[in-house]
């Protein structure tokens, strides 16, 4: 989008590609929530606490949605839940409805740039959906120099077989213009443009805090 005598104009991006959108695409059933990175301060400061926050307001139920950490520091489910609790327990939530949904969170460990550990992360994930209305949703807490090939291992090893498969990407999306440009062209020769989201949770924060 770029401005031109005090107009907006909206220009497609060459890297984008263009694709139908999905029809037919179920919202109910199972989905699985995969934080990559999940070892880092975003998904413990941010990711985690905000899929609580999901959970507590009843938008994520137990039955129907399972979280997944993986990243390449070898630790247990527990020690992954040890390490974002401490957030928790700051923010004063109930322990009772906390611990519940710790539960639901498992941990795969692997490299970013190996097959072995996405298929590894894949047959976790199976494990848990049920053969139809599956949806998976890949959240990259993780600097963006790893997200091209984080993206072909997920397309490589995880996508999913009977529904949808989304990646999420934060903020910075590359350095300048012309990392960012090339970024989406790597992700863009993956995944199709309504698969994918960019995400920035800091750039209207201070504009919100306004008007709340
Ligand atoms: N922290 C925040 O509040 C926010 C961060 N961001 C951005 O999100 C991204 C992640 O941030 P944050 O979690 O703070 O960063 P971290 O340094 O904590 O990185 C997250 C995880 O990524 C893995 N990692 C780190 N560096 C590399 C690397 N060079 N190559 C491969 N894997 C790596 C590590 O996991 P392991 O070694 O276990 O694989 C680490 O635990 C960054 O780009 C940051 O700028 C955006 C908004 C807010
Ligand atoms: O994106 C960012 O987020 C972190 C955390 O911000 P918070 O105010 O919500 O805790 C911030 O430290 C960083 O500067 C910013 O780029």
């Amino acid at each position: 989008m770029g401005s031109g005598g005090g107009q907006w104009i909206v220009e497609k991006r060459s890297s984008f590609r263009s694709e139908p959108l999905e029809v037919n695409v179920s919202e109910t059933g199972c989905l699985s929530i995969v934080v990559l990175g999940a070892s880092g301060d975003l998904a413990k400061k941010k990711t985690f606490p905000a899929l609580f926050n999901l959970y507590r307001q009843g938008f994520l139920q137990s039955n129907e949605v399972h979280i997944f950490g993986y990243a390449r520091t070898k630790i247990s489910d527990d020690d992954l839940r040890n390490r974002i609790r401490s957030v928790f327990l700051v923010a004063c939530c109930s322990i009772m409805l906390m611990t519940e949904w710790f539960y639901q969170i498992k941990y795969v460990s692997g490299s970013y740039d190996t097959e072995e550990g996405f298929r590894m992360l894949d047959k976790e994930i199976s494990l848990h959906e049920e053969f139809r209305n599956s949806t998976r949703l890949f959240y990259l807490a993780l600097p963006p120099s790893v997200y091209p090939v984080v993206c072909k291992m997920i397309k490589l090893c995880c996508m999913n077989k009977c529904g949808w498969t989304r990646i999420v990407v934060e903020k910075p999306f590359g350095k300048d213009l012309e990392s960012a440009e090339k970024l989406s062209s790597q992700i863009g020769e993956l995944f199709g443009e309504h698969q994918i989201y960019r995400i920035d949770h800091y750039l209207g924060k201070e504009m919100v805090q306004n008007l709340v």
